[in-house]
């Protein structure tokens, strides 16, 4: 475990692993915001203490809402598969240069999705960060299997 936490290409993954986890953690607080701010709430129990008026008026929801928790659950789609993946590309033992273009390429594109989904930008800028990131995470399993495949 020492000597892993010493190679430079598994130091990179970690690296980019935890910027995109955090990346998308941040989508809840993102989430809480809109709640707060449009009046959107979905359990009974969130607005208890409100008036009955209030609740009807509270108990809804909101398109900024929905659009939040669809980008959350897009960065679950991909980044999960990058975590695995990227994993094992990363123990595959590929050069440093490569590796980190891969890393970076990913990060970069989800983080340009998150602002593309929630500032709504026109498309198709959120469909190719989308493809940008995916095309880097199956460059990733095809470099990987390449190496390790075993039929
Ligand atoms: N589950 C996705 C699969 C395809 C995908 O991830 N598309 C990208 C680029 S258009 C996206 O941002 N989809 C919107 C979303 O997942 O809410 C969907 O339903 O759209």
């Amino acid at each position: 475990m020492a000597a892993l936490i010493e190679n430079e290409v598994f130091k990179a993954f970690a690296t980019y692993a935890a910027i995109v986890t955090f990346k998308m953690m941040l989508m809840g607080p993102v989430t809480v915001y809109f709640r707060l701010t449009r009046g959107s709430f979905s359990n009974e129990e969130d607005v208890a203490r409100k008036s009955d008026d209030e609740k009807k008026k509270l108990l809804k929801s909101h398109p900024d809402v929905e659009r939040a928790q669809r980008c959350h659950h897009n960065d679950l789609e991909n980044i999960i598969p990058f975590f695995f993946i990227g994993l094992l590309y990363a123990l595959s033992g590929p050069d440093l240069s490569s590796a980190l273009i891969h890393f970076r390429v990913f990060t970069a594109s989800r983080i340009f999705h998150s602002f593309a989904y929630i500032l709504a930008f026109p498309q198709p800028s959120r469909g190719l960060s989308y493809m940008l990131g995916m095309l880097t995470t199956l460059s990733m399993a095809y470099n990987l299997l390449s190496k390790v495949f075993v039929p």
